[in-house]
């Protein structure tokens, strides 16, 4: 990959850098989604079933991009996503990301299931951090890992809700998806957790799961984590109404509306679509951040208009890791936030407060918020 390529690409025209000097198992498994995929392309189309609403002779001459979430400044509403195993896209991982959304002036949420350990992204990157949880059927390990997670000096916990069991991904089925013997799960050092059960046909990460993760989680499982850090808590994975209720009444700080990029339930609605009603659910008691399919600066406002404070962004940033490193998810987080930029400039919104229902035009089947 060479600068140039850098410099002339989009988010999306990155994908194929990527794909390059990927293996296929590791491609199939970034780029992959549930079954059918239908959720996977849902997320993306949806944002084309949006028009936006550009005011005129309106004085763009300052435009202001930052926003402030649990307490910190952000140059951009557009965070990283937490995403596994980002050494095998390059060798640096999760700490060049983690200084890419340093040097951009965002944050990233670090998977637990990363390639470097927690302690190790942080220090990488000093700045504000979120850990991202997967309960465990051994509470202790869920506990060890809060701790260390504190420890590190993460500033939220985001507990993903999306994966009682794996999502069906065929893809990974086909290439028996496993991490390669020089990788680990760098949080689970020295524990048997750290590697997946070596004899599982089909993908490892899916028997992984199914041996570790805990099926029966239930809303009680945010209280316990409550009672356990004074972090703020995350909740990642609410997309309906009803769940948006439950997770202000159990004490969540955030929320975010996710399917998991469309790689647990197939079919489950597109985030977009979801969005609106989640905010209104809601009502401004919590923040309500969304990722899925996010590829452009207007997809970005298109969820501010709908009641997003922020969204998160994650398979570009992988693709920007593979093809170029550090520089290359700085790259990333550069594109974004300039069309950002230049669509408020555009829609005649000089800041991202600036940015309510009034900018989108509304589609049969949407429910959106009130005009503001
Ligand atoms: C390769 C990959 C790994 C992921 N790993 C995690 C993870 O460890 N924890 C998590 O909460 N979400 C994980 N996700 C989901 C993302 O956080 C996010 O919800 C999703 O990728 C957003 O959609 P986008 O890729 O279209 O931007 C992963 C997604 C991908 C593509
Ligand atoms: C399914 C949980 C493992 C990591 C992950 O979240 C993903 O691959 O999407």
């Amino acid at each position: 990959m060479t600068t140039l390529d850098l410099k002339t690409a989009n988010c999306e025209a990155l994908e194929p850098a990527a794909r390059a000097v990927l293996s296929e198992a590791a491609y199939n498994y970034y780029a992959g989604g549930a079954e059918d995929e239908t959720t996977l392309r849902a997320n993306r189309a949806a944002f084309g079933r949006l028009y936006l609403r550009p005011r005129v002779l309106v004085d763009v001459g300052e435009v202001d991009t930052s926003v402030e979430i649990l307490g910190e400044r952000l140059s951009m509403p557009i965070l990283l996503a937490p995403t596994a195993f980002q050494r095998l896209a390059h060798p640096d991982g999760e700490k060049a990301s983690a200084r890419a959304a340093r040097a951009a002036g965002t944050l990233m949420v670090a998977s637990t299931l990363s390639t470097t350990s927690v302690g190790d992204t942080a220090a990488a990157a000093p700045g504000p951090l979120w850990f991202q949880l997967y309960v465990y059927r051994k509470r202790d390990i869920t506990r060890a890992l809060v701790e260390r997670a504190e420890a590190a000096g993460c500033t939220a916990i985001c507990l993903t809700v999306t994966v009682p069991v794996q999502g069906n991904r065929e893809r990974d089925t086909r290439t028996g998806f496993r991490l390669p013997p020089e990788l680990e799960m760098a949080n689970f050092a020295g524990m048997p957790q750290a590697a997946f059960p070596d004899d599982a046909a089909g993908s490892g990460l899916e028997a992984f799961i199914a041996r570790e993760f805990d099926p029966t989680l239930t809303w009680s499982a945010v209280d316990w984590l409550r009672s356990i850090t004074r972090l703020p808590i995350v909740l990642k994975g609410i997309v309906t109404p009803e769940d948006a209720a439950l997770a202000v009444e159990h004490g969540a700080d955030a929320v975010i509306v996710s399917n998991h990029g469309g790689r647990q339930l197939d079919c489950a609605e597109p985030t977009l679509l979801a969005l609106p009603r989640v905010a209104d659910a809601v009502a401004g008691r919590i923040p309500v951040l969304m990722d899925g399919g996010i590829r452009r600066g207007t997809d970005v406002v298109k969820a501010l208009a709908l009641g997003a404070r922020a969204v998160l962004v994650g398979r570009p940033v992988l693709w920007g890791l593979a093809a170029g490193g550090q520089p290359g998810v700085e790259r990333v987080l550069e594109m974004l936030g300039g069309e950002l930029r230049r669509t408020l400039a555009l829609l005649g919104r000089p800041s991202v407060s600036a940015v309510d229902a009034s900018a989108i035009t509304e589609i049969q089947g949407l429910v959106l918020p009130p005009r503001g």
